[in-house]
């Protein structure tokens, strides 16, 4: 069971996502984002409490290969060494080539060639959990840095232009078609809207390099099925913006999914123009978006499964 520290620590960064998605409801999801990033001394305890959940109290279940503590991240970097080390990329470029020749697109591989360090941007990172790997050349984010290897940056509204510019551990700008891997760990729960998750995935799509990838976690306890039209929408919506899943895995805990940046976009616009079904939307939703005790429920014709998002990520484990 968890113990009272763990619980604390669960139930304060719940409140924080569940009053953000509140006021973004009553004043409107931009003006509540700006109030939310004003409040210093609540992002500076989510970032501490945050830390402590992950390094302290998910630590100490990591012998458990199932634990969120190890899981996330090492799911991340494992499948970026296969990917770039190993070499994988080169048999998921050859069936974009293949699909390109069948619909008559232009399938342009030159830009895709890597060399070590992957360079890797962790968005919302908080306490810069994939320093340990050696084979990546890292630039951690968040809004609120709970130490001294992250720099802080407000994803959403960063510039992103042809340079990186740093000034005093903040970001200023970031560098277009640039990195070979974008990390979302648990990031896109903590946003309070389909229209910011979406900005947030565009701004990735900006960032990647061709062939590059978009790496998401995001927690849910429940059986694969349970979310699965949900996890259907996020696919169809991120091959509109020119992504291709090429990994899904269902977890214990969590969903694991790398996307692709596709070198000809209409390879993957081809993949949702062919899967599209009536529920599907250009969105982002997560299941909190349909719980009715956060002000904000909207109407859908899918189902999901409320319970475990709530609880999620930081009661499950004991
Ligand atoms: C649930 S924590 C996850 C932390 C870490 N990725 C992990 O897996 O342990 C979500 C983090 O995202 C950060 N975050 C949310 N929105 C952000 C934004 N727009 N720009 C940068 N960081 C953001 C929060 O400050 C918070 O530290």
């Amino acid at each position: 069971m968890a113990n009272e520290e763990h619980k604390h620590l669960a139930s304060f960064l719940k409140d924080v996502h569940l009053s953000l998605r509140k006021s973004s409801a009553e004043v409107g999801v931009e003006k509540a984002w700006h109030n939310h990033c004003s409040n210093k001394e609540v992002l500076n305890t989510y970032a501490q409490y945050m830390e402590k959940l992950a390094t302290t109290h998910w630590e100490r279940n990591s012998s458990d290969e199932q634990s969120l503590a190890s899981s996330r991240i090492s799911w991340a970097a494992d499948f970026a060494y296969e990917y770039f080390i190993n070499k994988s990329f080169m048999k998921h470029r050859e069936k974009e080539i293949d699909i390109g020749n069948k619909i008559n697109i232009k399938v342009n591989n030159t830009n895709e060639l890597y060399s070590s360090p992957i360079t890797l941007l962790d968005v919302g990172s908080c306490y810069n959990p994939f320093r340990i790997y050696d084979f990546l050349d890292v630039l951690v984010i968040d809004l609120c840095p709970a130490n001294d290897f992250v720099f802080e940056c407000d994803f959403l509204h960063v510039p992103i232009e042809s340079d990186t510019i740093l000034i005093n551990n903040k970001v200023k700008q970031l560098k277009e078609n640039f990195y070979n891997v974008v990390t979302f760990c648990f990031l896109l729960e903590y946003i309070p809207s389909s229209e910011l998750r979406v900005n947030a995935c565009e701004r990735a799509y900006k960032l990647l390099k061709d062939g590059g990838l978009l790496l998401i976690s995001t927690p849910d306890s429940k059986h694969v099925g349970a979310n699965s039209k949900l996890m259907k929408c996020w696919r169809y919506t991120l091959s509109i913006m020119g992504f291709s899943r090429i990994k899904y895995e269902k977890l214990k805990h969590m969903h694991c999914m790398a996307f692709r940046k596709c070198l000809n976009k209409e390879v993957a616009v081809r993949w949702a123009t062919l899967h599209k079904e009536m529920y599907m939307d250009y969105c982002i939703h997560i299941p909190q978006d349909y719980s009715t005790n956060n002000g904000c429920t909207i109407a859908t014709s899918i189902e999901v499964d409320v319970d475990d998002f709530r609880e999620l990520p930081f009661d499950i484990l004991s």
